[in-house]
């Protein structure tokens, strides 16, 4: 079975700074990889390259048997859209938005009409927990509450590929369990993939198969989690 998305020996400079050198890093279907690694490693950069957000400088990038870095930005705005979702560290939610209006946005983005986009994001309170809050703003929202509300918006157009960056690094840990256990449930659910940067072990225990990234080189590590074997494995 070939992976549903895919970068091989991808390399990405910012300027003078290697970000990527050669990272080769994919996902199958339905699984939920966590990517990890010391900060500047480049997890963020690689999860960029995959989203079709970043073009790299040499490389290839492949989606659902497609090659997706030789698009132009229209197409890959469009993918980016209509195929992937994304939850990001500080939520990101628009704050003239109520909860109910941040969570169908990708719909509305999408072409959707309101009443039906609305209609989609609503049952997304019961399941995250979040009943009485679709009229908030993310001003009245606590961290934990709005990150579950990112969270619903970056599942609700039901995307082949949740692209999910320090979903939980500005929560609390049982906060961040609570999102993870919900993201993990929610993507299985709806079989969504999912790729995951964390430099969290503990949060990276809720996938199914971890890499590691180290100078802008991906490694893949065995299927299960073991507490230490990031450090063991990385030469
Ligand atoms: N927009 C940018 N302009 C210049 N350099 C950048 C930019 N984004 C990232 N870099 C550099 O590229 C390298 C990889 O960064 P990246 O954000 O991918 O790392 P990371 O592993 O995600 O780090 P962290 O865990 O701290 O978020 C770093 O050296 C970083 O300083």
């Amino acid at each position: 079975m070939s992976p549903l998305i895919e970068a091989r020996d991808v390399e990405l400079a910012f300027g003078e700074t290697p970000a990527l050198r050669g990272a080769s890093l994919a996902a199958e279907a339905g699984e939920v990889l966590a990517v990890m690694g010391a900060s500047g490693s480049g997890k963020s950069t690689l999860l960029h390259c995959l989203a079709g957000i970043l073009v790299p400088d040499a490389g290839e990038v492949h989606f659902d048997g497609q090659r997706i870095d030789r698009l132009d930005e229209n197409r890959r705005s469009a993918l980016r859209r209509d195929a992937f979702g994304f939850v990001f560290q500080f939520g990101q939610l628009v704050p003239e938005l109520t909860a109910e209006e941040n969570i169908a946005l990708p719909l509305l983005l999408g072409g959707v009409r309101r009443a039906a986009a609305l209609a989609e994001a609503r049952p997304w309170f019961a399941r995250l927990g979040l009943d009485g809050l679709g009229s908030r703003r993310s001003g009245e929202l606590s961290g934990g509450q709005a990150q579950r509300i990112a969270l619903a918006r970056g599942l609700v157009t039901r995307p082949r590929v949740l692209f999910a960056d320090e979903p939980t690094g500005a929560l609390d840990s049982l906060t961040g369990e609570q999102v993870m256990e919900l993201m993990v449930a929610a993507a299985r659910e709806q079989g969504t993939t999912v790729v995951l940067v964390t430099h969290e072990p503990r949060v990276a225990a809720y996938a199914d198969r971890e890499a590691v990234v180290r100078d802008g080189r991906a490694r893949v590590l065995s299927a299960g989690y073991a507490p230490g074997v990031a450090e063991r494995v990385a030469p």
